[in-house]
C-alpha cells in the first residue's frame, strides 16, 4: 500500500460530537440521550449488543435518521437535521452495511461517482467536453488513482466492480467515500461477511486511512477482535443507551459490558 493520498490535505480535523441524542419509533426509544465525542483522527467503534442502536446511531450521523432531540456537530458546523447529501456535503462519508456498487460499472467508475459531490463542471460544460471539463475530468481521474493505489486497488481499475471478490468490492466502496475528501468516515460493519485475509488486509487500509490520511473513523463493527486492535476509543451502546466508554481496554473489562454481552448479571 503506498501514501500516495497523502498530498491531499492538511487537516487538523475536528471532533465530531454526539450530544444527548434520542431517537424514537413509534412508542420505542431506539437511543435514549446518547453523548460521545470522536476526537480527530481516531477510529470510534460503536459497539453493542443485537437491537443496541448501532445502526440507528449510524443513521443518525448520516442523516437518514432524524433525532427527536439532541445534537450532532462537527466541529463548529451544525450536522443535526441536515439530510444525508448535505451532511457528505460537509465531510462526513459513509460506507453501507451491504454492498451499494453499480455492478457493471468499472472499479474507476465507481470510485469516480465519490468526486461527483467535488466536480465543478456543470452537466453543459462536460458535455460539450469543453477544455476546463476535460481538465477537471483528469484531475478526478488522477485523483482517483491515487486513491485506488491507496487500497491496493489500482490493478483492478479497468474490471467491472462487481466481478471483484467480496472484500475487494468493499474496499472499493470505501475507496468511494474517500474519494469524497471526508474528514470523517462512517464505516458500517466494514469487515462483515469476509474471509480471515479479506479481514486483515481491510483493517489495514482502516488504520492507514486513519494513521495517514488523518480521517477520523466511526466504525459499527461486531468483530470484536477487530474492535480491540483498531478502535481508539469505544462507545458501547445497550438498549438505547450508552452504558460504556473508553479505550478498548477499559470498556471490555468494564463489568456492566460483560453484563450487557452475557445477558445475565456477574
Ligand atoms: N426504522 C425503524 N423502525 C422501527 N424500529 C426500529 C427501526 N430501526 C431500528 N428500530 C428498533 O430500534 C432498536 C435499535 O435498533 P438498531 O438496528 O439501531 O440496533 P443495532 O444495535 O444496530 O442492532 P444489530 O446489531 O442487530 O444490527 C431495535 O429495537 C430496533 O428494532
Amino acid at each position: 500500500m503506498t501514501t500516495t493520498a497523502t498530498a491531499r490535505q492538511d487537516t487538523t480535523g475536528a471532533a465530531l460530537a454526539v450530544q444527548d441524542v434520542t431517537v424514537r419509533f413509534a412508542g420505542l426509544t431506539a437511543l435514549d440521550s446518547v453523548s460521545f465525542t470522536v476526537e480527530p483522527g481516531s477510529v470510534h467503534a460503536v459497539i453493542g449488543p443485537n437491537g443496541a442502536g448501532k445502526s440507528t446511531c449510524f443513521n443518525v450521523l448520516s442523516g437518514v435518521y432524524r433525532a427527536a432531540s439532541g445534537h450532532v456537530r462537527l466541529g463548529d458546523t451544525e450536522l443535526t437535521g441536515l439530510p444525508p447529501h448535505a451532511i457528505a456535503d460537509l465531510g462526513v462519508a459513509r460506507t453501507f452495511q451491504n454492498l451499494a456498487l453499480p455492478p457493471h460499472a468499472t472499479v474507476a467508475d465507481s470510485l469516480l461517482l465519490g468526486r461527483h459531490r467535488l466536480t465543478r463542471s456543470g452537466f453543459l460544460a462536460t458535455g460539450l467536453r469543453l477544455p476546463s471539463a476535460v481538465r477537471e475530468e483528469r484531475r478526478h481521474r488522477e485523483r482517483v488513482r491515487e486513491i485506488a493505489e491507496f487500497i491496493g486497488l489500482a490493478g483492478q481499475l479497468g474490471r467491472p466492480a462487481g466481478s471483484l471478490p467480496y472484500g475487494q468490492q468493499k474496499l472499493v466502496e470505501l475507496g468511494r467515500a474517500l474519494c469524497m475528501e471526508p474528514q470523517v468516515l462512517l464505516l458500517d460493519e466494514p469487515i462483515a461477511g469476509m474471509t480471515a485475509d479479506e479481514r486483515r488486509r481491510t483493517a489495514a487500509v482502516v488504520a492507514d486511512v486513519r494513521d495517514s490520511l488523518g480521517i477520523s473513523i466511526v466504525m459499527v463493527e461486531h468483530d470484536m477482535g477487530v474492535v480491540m486492535r483498531l478502535a481508539d476509543a469505544v462507545t458501547v451502546l445497550d438498549f438505547g443507551r450508552r452504558i460504556a466508554g473508553g479505550t478498548p481496554a477499559e470498556v471490555q473489562n468494564d463489568p456492566a459490558v460483560v453484563q450487557a454481552y452475557l445477558g445475565a448479571p456477574q
